[in-house]
């Protein structure tokens, strides 16, 4: 469905020029959740962006569906960190969810009928007319997760969408989006910096070096669905795969080089 096929990233150039991303390979199948974990700095955010079509990569390449990705594809919906950025203010919910939709040849019921059921799905049922800073910030994410849902995108790409709320919020937000793939069978590719968050949520993990960036390790995880945030994390095998990850983070982190 999505494979990520050696992508690299140098910014600048000459003297100046900065290698973020070294070779990065994987495959994300239809209706995963795969999340992508490493720590701040690593990376992430310009391997999504390179993986979207936001950025152009100096290596390699995605490739959506047997299509090289060159610019952000039709079938493609991105969910980013900074919620209050990735809203209008100006906009009620409603609008603000279906706003992508309009110039798009939907008609107007098909609009409704969309932004009602995802709203509904992300929680956010009679909210509809207000405006976002009349929300909290978790629900302010549900509103761009909702709009991201609208677009019916196959493969729903996350940045750290949930870097910015309390854990409890996070939680929540965390099970809304592995019920969401359930409900509308859409592929998830979840960055985060959390590594209980990337074991809970996942199919599989890809766990990320130090920069220059390479996959250190990819983990299957077969915890049972539905997954529960106590019942889950009490599973011995939750337990492991955590201990897992967190060690493969930690070992290549402490094995850089001074200055590196
Ligand atoms: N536009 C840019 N020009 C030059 N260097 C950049 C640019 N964007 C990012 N970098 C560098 O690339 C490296 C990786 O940054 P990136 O934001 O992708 O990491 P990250 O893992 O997403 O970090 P965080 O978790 O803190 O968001 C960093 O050292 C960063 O300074």
């Amino acid at each position: 469905m999505l494979s990520v096929e050696g992508i690299g990233k140098i910014y600048g150039e000459g003297r100046s020029a900065y290698r973020a991303i070294d070779s990065v390979t994987f495959d994300v199948n239809e209706s995963e959740i795969v999340t992508v974990v490493g720590p701040s700095g690593c990376g992430k955010t310009t391997l999504l962006k390179c993986i979207s079509g936001l950025l152009p990569p100096t290596d390699g390449r995605s490739v959506l569906n047997g299509i090289p990705v060159t610019e952000p594809p039709e079938g493609l919906g991105i969910v980013f960190q900074d919620y209050s950025r990735s809203l209008y203010p100006w906009m009620s919910v409603a609008h603000n969810v279906a706003f992508p939709l309009a110039g798009k040849g939907i008609p107007r019921n098909e609009i409704n009928d969309r932004v009602e059921r995802t709203l509904a799905a992300v929680g956010l049922r009679g909210q509809q007319r207000k405006k976002p800073f009349q929300l909290s910030g978790g629900m302010q994410q549900r509103v761009a997760i909702a709009r991201a849902l609208a677009y019916q995108p196959k493969v729903l790409l996350m940045d750290e969408p949930f870097a910015s709320v309390d854990a409890q919020t996070r939680a929540e937000l965390e099970d809304t989006v592995v019920a969401l793939r359930a409900e509308f069978n859409v592929t998830v590719l979840f960055i985060t910096h959390d590594i209980d968050e990337a074991v809970y949520m996942a199919d599989r993990i890809v766990v990320l070096t130090p920069p220059p960036t390479t996959v250190s390790e990819i983990v299957e995880v077969s915890l049972p669905f539905p997954r529960d945030q106590i019942g889950t994390k009490e599973l011995a095998e939750f337990v492991k795969l955590r201990s897992h990850v967190y060690r493969a983070v930690k070992n290549r982190w402490d094995d850089r080089q001074p200055g590196q």
